[in-house]
């Protein structure tokens, strides 16, 4: 018997490994501070990553609030251009068919606004094959019943929901409550500064002899504050955090139940956001006077603290308040728009453990949601 060795082309083999590699469909909607960067960091990462690990990640949808572009192969490196040329008008369904007409498989959704209506399509989307990652943070705030009939959707279809930057943006977060609370630690209170933006906003206007409304544009600018950053003046955003840690702790609370100090003037919470922004100068006075009556070495911190009897399902105190802390406090030491989230448990004792970073920014932020979206990736079998 004669044996004879087969050359494989190499074009050939080239193409195997093209065949080998799981692709991965991204639909992005909202490309606004965070969801451009995220574009950008998959499409210069998308060669090393390829190489590295397999995957082809393909963004064959991205969409903002007005206009859609679809692209079964994947964006080039000038799709805002493309797009601004060839977006259409949509709506989400679109999408979903989209996928569907061209046989995509291995979907993940990404939602990166902050749209309260947006989250109502996830349902249809699960149901449709897709995974979920956002870092927008209403759809675990809104009701308890939609908050579980979402995870009762998810659980049947086997698909996953990440949001790793929902609270404390790119900081290893959630991932780490998740993991204490599922292996049985008694995490007995989460406390800190939750908002980078007012991390920000406090760190300068407490440091710096500057007027509040100046230090306000500079955390706008950058890109910290929510689209509308009354959110995060009124508490809310802070709330939202606090809200979805509580939950995370499988504990029964409500938005409503948060006690929130809201920092905003009376007569600048219900006017357009463009009043708003236009009337800014008008929280210089009531925060140079809160600045002048504050005890000496002392600094204000914007507070969240979930306590009370967290081992009962209603036992939890929610609440967010301006407090003045020592200068020398670990809170009082806080840098930049560092956020930082003191753990307290059961076996770690009156010594929390600390996470600590930038609490905010679109790069930052961007980067954790490509994070979440790895994580589904690689969980994916074909
Ligand atoms: N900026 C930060 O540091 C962090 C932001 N986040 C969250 O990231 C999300 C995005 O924030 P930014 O990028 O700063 O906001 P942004 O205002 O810059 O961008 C929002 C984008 O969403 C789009 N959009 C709004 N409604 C839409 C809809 N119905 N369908 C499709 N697109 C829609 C807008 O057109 C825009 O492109 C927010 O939910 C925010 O809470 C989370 C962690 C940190
Ligand atoms: N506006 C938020 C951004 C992240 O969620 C903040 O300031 O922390």
């Amino acid at each position: 018997m004669s044996t004879a060795t087969v050359e494989i082309p190499l074009e050939q083999l080239i193409n195997l490994e093209k065949i080998k590699k799981k692709k991965i469909n991204i639909a992005i909607f909202g490309h606004g501070n965070v969801g451009s960067h995220l574009v950008n960091q998959i499409i210069s990462s998308k060669e090393e990553i390829s190489r590295r690990r397999d995957l082809d990640l393909n963004i064959f949808a991205i969409a903002n609030s007005k206009t859609v572009l679809l692209q079964q192969n994947g964006l080039s490196k000038n799709w805002l251009e493309e797009k601004t040329e060839s977006g259409k008008k949509y709506i989400p369904e679109e999408v979903i068919s989209f996928a569907k007409n061209n046989n995509l498989q291995n979907l993940i959704l990404v939602d990166n606004t902050a749209d309260s209506s947006f989250v109502q399509n996830y349902s249809s989307f699960v149901e449709n094959g897709f995974h979920l990652v956002s870092s927008n943070k209403i759809a675990n705030t809104l009701d308890l019943n939609f908050y579980k009939e979402l995870r009762e959707k998810l659980t049947s279809k086997k698909r996953q929901y990440l949001y790793e930057t929902n609270v404390g943006a790119g900081l290893p977060l959630i991932d780490t409550i998740k993991l204490l609370h599922l292996s049985g630690e008694n995490i007995t209170r989460i406390r800190g500064v939750f908002s980078g933006s007012l991390s920000y906003i406090f760190n300068t206007f407490s440091e710096e002899d500057r007027s509040f409304s100046s230090v306000l544009k500079s955390a706008i600018d950058k890109g910290f504050t929510e689209p509308d950053p009354r959110e995060d003046l009124c508490g809310n955003d802070v709330g939202r955090k606090l809200l979805i840690l509580a939950r995370e702790l499988d504990l029964h609370n409500e938005f409503d139940d948060i006690s929130i100090q809201n920092l905003i003037p009376k007569d600048l919470r219900n006017v357009s956001k463009e009043e708003f922004l236009n009337r800014l100068q008008e929280l210089d006075v009531p925060f140079q006077i809160k600045k002048k009556n504050q005890p000496k070495d002392c600094v204000f911190r914007y507070v969240a603290d979930l306590h009370g009897d967290l081992s009962k399902e209603t036992g939890a105190i929610l609440t967010v308040n301006l407090t003045s802390v020592p200068k020398n406090s670990m809170l009082g030491a806080l840098k930049g728009s560092d956020s930082i989230f003191e753990i307290y448990t059961e076996s770690y004792g009156d010594n929390p453990i600390v996470i600590q970073g930038a609490g905010a920014g679109a790069a930052v932020t961007a980067r954790g949601v490509f994070g979440d979206i790895l994580r589904i990736s690689d969980k994916e079998h074909n």
